[in-house]
């Protein structure tokens, strides 16, 4: 059978103070009826996705967009059909919205997502809507004091909300003290903690989530986690990006975009490339290698997450 190709824009519309979206519920006689949906549906012929995305929640709505900007693309094999869901962050719109077509409607908090049933495709969803566009990744600082200084500093001052804690230089027990006070400083501000280590470093510090090194990656064979925690990696090819979705990465660093002072002698991906492997990856991807949060829009242009640096945070 050949599976038709179905290309769907829908909304992550997000409410004004940033800790809401908006879900609609699928009528019960339809495809995936009864499952919680972002609102949207397929574009008509010479449609673009946005053309689509703004006649979509007018009809289901009755809002009005004015400012959007990609989130993710997913390609999804659903039994009968190839599926493309583009979807879209909202982040301003006109008119109180409500079902339009009488389904229901309901803003939700970002941290009771997980406890809604959607279509099989939305997984990656759900982790792109929940993670910010900046990934903080630590540089090397021996001094406790120093340590404990920058990262207030990348949080308070640049907002940061995604940290992930890589000190190469610190041994077992060190890192893990060093752990608990990032994580201690990461939690009283909101933001979120990967650590960069085992799985098992989970069990000692109450983290966030776990960060692999590609190699790390490619020796594990399955998701080891506990339920609730995230796993990201670093990958550098489209074999370490279809090895992290296989054993379900939440997120990953892909790299490096440009060439960087730590790793001359390796050839940088460049944009072109790195469009073309984010679509295929089919969860969120941060940019990393020579990024600044200058970037980020470009990034997300070309269906990034967002950015992910050491040097741009770490001052
Ligand atoms: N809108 C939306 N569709 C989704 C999501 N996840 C997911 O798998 N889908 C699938 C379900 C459907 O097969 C397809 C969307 O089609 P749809 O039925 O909403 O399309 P439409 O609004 O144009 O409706 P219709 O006029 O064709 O009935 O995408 C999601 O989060 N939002
Ligand atoms: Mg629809």
């Amino acid at each position: 059978m050949v599976k038709r190709r179905v290309h769907v824009a829908a909304a992550a519309i997000i409410s004004a103070d940033g800790r809401e979206v908006l879900l609609a519920r699928r009528p019960s006689n339809v495809d995936h009826g009864g499952l919680w949906e972002f609102p949207g549906g397929k574009l008509a012929p010479y449609e673009t996705g946005l053309e689509a995305l703004k006649r979509e929640l007018h009809e289901e709505l009755g809002v009005e967009i004015r400012r959007a900007q990609p989130l993710i693309r997913i390609h999804h094999e659903y039994s009968d059909k190839h599926i493309l869901l583009d979807v879209w962050q909202v982040h301003d719109f006109a008119g109180e919205p409500f079902g339009r077509e009488g389904q229901a409607v309901r803003w939700v908090p970002m941290d009771e997502l997980v406890n809604y049933p959607f279509p099989a495709a939305n997984l990656p969803i759900l982790r792109a809507v929940m993670l910010p566009t900046e990934y903080l990744i630590t540089g090397e600082e021996a001094n406790e004091a120093r340590f404990i200084e920058r990262l207030a500093r990348a949080l308070d001052e640049d907002g940061v909300r995604l940290v992930q804690l890589r000190a190469k230089s610190l041994d077992e027990a060190d890192y893990l003290k060093r752990a608990e006070q990032a994580l201690a400083l990461c939690h009283e501000r909101g933001a979120r903690l990967m650590l960069n280590g085992e799985p098992s470093l989970l069990e000692v510090v109450a983290a966030d989530g776990i960060h692999l090194t590609s190699d790390r990656l490619m020796s594990l064979e399955r998701r080891a986690l506990p339920e609730g925690k995230w796993l990201s990696a670093s990958t550098h090819d489209l074999r370490q990006l279809d090895h992290a979705r296989r054993i379900g990465c939440d997120f990953v660093t892909l790299s490096p975009l440009r060439t960087t002072p730590s790793h001359p002698e390796v050839a940088p991906i460049g944009w072109h490339d790195f469009q073309q492997l984010v679509e295929r990856a089919g969860m969120p991807v941060f940019a990393l290698g020579g990024m600044t949060r200058f970037d980020a829009h470009h990034a997300r242009a070309v269906g990034a997450q967002g950015i992910a640096s050491i040097r741009d945070f770490w001052k």
